[in-house]
């Protein structure tokens, strides 16, 4: 689904990922772990092509993302994106922000986009909120809402990007259960930074731990969290986990 080989990544003379070599399987869940400025959100933002990389190749569901000629709409349609900070159309209703892209994208059916829409806020359980504006929302409910709306693409891909740094601690849980579930199915593959350790031993099949730009481990999240090799990854760890 997503293949990394020998990337590198500048912002300007800055060197943010260096020799970058991965490989993720569909229905794969990974979590990105790392210390702050490790390069996890310049990674994951590469693979819907927020971030150009300048050398190595980057392959995402079979677009060559290092070729000028590559659509890149074409390719996000199959890749969606969860912010931190939600990013809702603020002048549009909750079932607006969800129907919008597969209206203009997608150019679905109206009755079916409706009704898809309304499916997907009975998932995210906020079905009661599908005509109010973003702004009368908390800051979780409106994460929910994000999620749903990347959803309604059906995309084959998820990146998620700090989803609940922003977040009311109460509100957390609410949203990591909704991408418990959506992990759950097998046919979505997720790629997720993250600072909840709780959500990444769940849910990841892999954790990948970073530290200045490189990939410095990659193992099935028991065996990371268990018997890290990386003296940093150690250290990162150690410091996190009381
Ligand atoms: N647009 C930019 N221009 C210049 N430097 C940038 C830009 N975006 C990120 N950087 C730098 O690249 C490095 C990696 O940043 P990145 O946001 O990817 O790290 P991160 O691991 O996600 O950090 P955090 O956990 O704090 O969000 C940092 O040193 C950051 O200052």
């Amino acid at each position: 689904m997503i293949e990394f080989n020998h990337v590198e990544k500048y912002y300007g003379d800055f060197h943010a990922l260096k020799d970058i070599n991965l490989e993720v399987d569909p229905g794969e869940t990974v979590v990105l772990l790392g210390p702050s400025g490790s390069g996890k959100s310049t990674l994951i933002r590469t693979i819907n092509g927020l971030e150009p990389i300048q050398e190595g190749h980057l392959i995402v569901n079979g677009f060559d993302l290092a070729d000028p000629k590559t659509d890149m709409n074409k390719m996000r349609k199959n890749v969606g994106m969860v912010f931190q900070h939600f990013n809702l159309y603020a002048n549009k209703t909750v079932l607006e922000n969800i129907m919008l892209a597969p209206r203009k994208v997608l150019k679905m059916d109206e009755a079916e986009n409706r009704a898809a829409a309304e499916e997907l806020l009975r998932l995210v359980g906020l079905v009661d909120k599908a005509d109010k504006m973003p702004s009368s929302l908390s800051g979780g409910q409106q994460q929910r809402i994000a999620i749903a709306r990347s959803l309604a693409m059906k995309p084959k891909a998820l990146l998620f990007d700090e989803p609940t740094s922003a977040l009311d601690p109460e509100m957390v849980n609410d949203v990591l259960n909704i991408m418990k579930k959506i992990a759950a199915d097998s046919e979505m593959t997720m790629l997720v930074v993250t600072h909840e350790m709780g959500f990444a031993r769940q849910v990841a099949d892999r954790v990948i731990f970073m530290a200045d730009g490189e990939i410095l481990e990659d193992a099935p999240t028991a065996e990371f969290f268990k018997h890290p090799k990386e003296p940093r990854a150690q250290k990162f760890l150690s410091q996190i986990q009381h």
